[in-house]
């Protein structure tokens, strides 16, 4: 469950006062995600998301996401549209915390993604870093490459209890990433976490909606295309789908062709994608108490892609 904030009906009521949404017919808490409380909020004028802001997301990005949302919804961009209150604020306190509305966006995510879907999820990403182009928000990533060894050196017991010699091996990959890690490949907004379950299909199978930009930074567009092979193209025994990532590729490449250097950066990126979430789960593994409500995310998962990457296959068939 992800509702770490309980919301009173009179809570609902006060907060609500503000909009001009009309009275609130159904509202309940969802369980999925690990990082907000969201609510589905159904009101006179339509449905749609309640979002309580809990842990990673700064008070101070909230306003360049909600910024984003708008920006690439103006741009006919299929993103839920941040809801204004009386007074154009979208940006707003419940409960003490900071709060927003945004539009419900129709679609289902697919736990086990086909290479068509993973083909359809490639055009979808093409198509966000195509119209958060002009984007005039900046975040830089603090979960980029140069962030990795210093919180890595927070959590290296914790790598050492999971697995016994892990420590060296990181520390391995982490210096081989600072010396070869592509610095100048065409960059811009990227979503940053751009995984199935942030992306809806329509019943047809067709990309429908992309949500959750609370990791959406500026960074290498080709960064964002390796994040999203490692999330949406391995398979459950550990193995990584060619075919999956070569249909990936495809369809980001109907809308935004990748430049050479970018294709040759994708292993490297790739790799380095793979650390990225296998350091952020790492951290979040050693600092959820046992018994939680919401278990934190397998941080092995991510060892054995980050290995799988660290063998150098190819990401275009047969070995690099
Ligand atoms: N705009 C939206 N339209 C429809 N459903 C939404 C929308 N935003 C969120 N949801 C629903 O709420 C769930 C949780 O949302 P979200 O992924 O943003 O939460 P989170 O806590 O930030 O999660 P994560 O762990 O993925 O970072 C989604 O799986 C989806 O079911
Ligand atoms: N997508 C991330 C969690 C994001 O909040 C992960 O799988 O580690």
């Amino acid at each position: 469950m992800a509702v770490y904030t309980d919301i009173t009906d009179q809570e609902l009521e006060g907060f609500l006062a503000d909009y001009d949404l009309g009275a609130p017919l159904a509202f309940k808490g969802i369980a999925e995600g690990v990082e907000n409380s969201n609510f589905l909020l159904e009101t006179e004028k339509g449905r749609y998301i309640l979002t309580v802001y809990e842990r990673r997301a700064r008070p101070e990005d909230l306003p360049y996401f909600l910024n984003l949302l708008g920006w690439l919804a103006d741009r006919g961009y299929p993103s839920a549209r941040p809801v204004p209150d009386q007074a154009g604020r979208t940006l707003k306190t419940l409960r003490g915390k900071p709060a927003a509305i945004v539009g419900f966006m129709p679609g289902l995510s697919v736990r086990k993604p086909s290479p068509a879907h993973c083909r359809e999820a490639g055009e979808g990403l093409a198509w966000l870093h195509l119209a958060g182009e002009g984007y005039e928000g900046r975040r830089a990533n603090d979960l980029g490459q140069p962030h990795w060894a210093p919180l890595f050196s927070k959590h290296r017991q914790a790598a050492e209890d999971l697995k016994p010699g892990l420590a060296a091996t990181i520390d391995k990959d982490l210096a081989e990433m600072a010396l070869a890690w592509p610095r100048s490949l065409p960059s811009g907004t990227i979503h940053a976490d751009y995984f199935p379950d942030n992306v809806f299909f329509r019943t047809d199978g067709k990309f429908a909606a992309t949500i959750d930009f609370y990791f959406a930074c500026d960074d290498a567009y080709a960064y964002d295309v390796a994040v999203t092979l490692n999330a949406w193209c391995f398979e459950a025994d550990g193995s990584f789908n060619v075919t999956a990532a070569q249909g990936l590729i495809a369809g980001y490449e109907r809308r935004r062709p990748l430049s050479p250097a970018e294709r040759d950066a994708l292993p490297m990126l790739a790799r380095g994608a793979a650390m990225r979430f296998f350091l952020t789960r790492l951290a979040d593994w050693n600092a959820t108490p046992a018994g939680a409500l919401v278990r934190p995310k397998d941080p092995l998962e991510y060892e054995r892609k980050l290995a799988v990457h660290r063998e150098g296959l190819s990401l275009f068939g047969g070995r690099a």
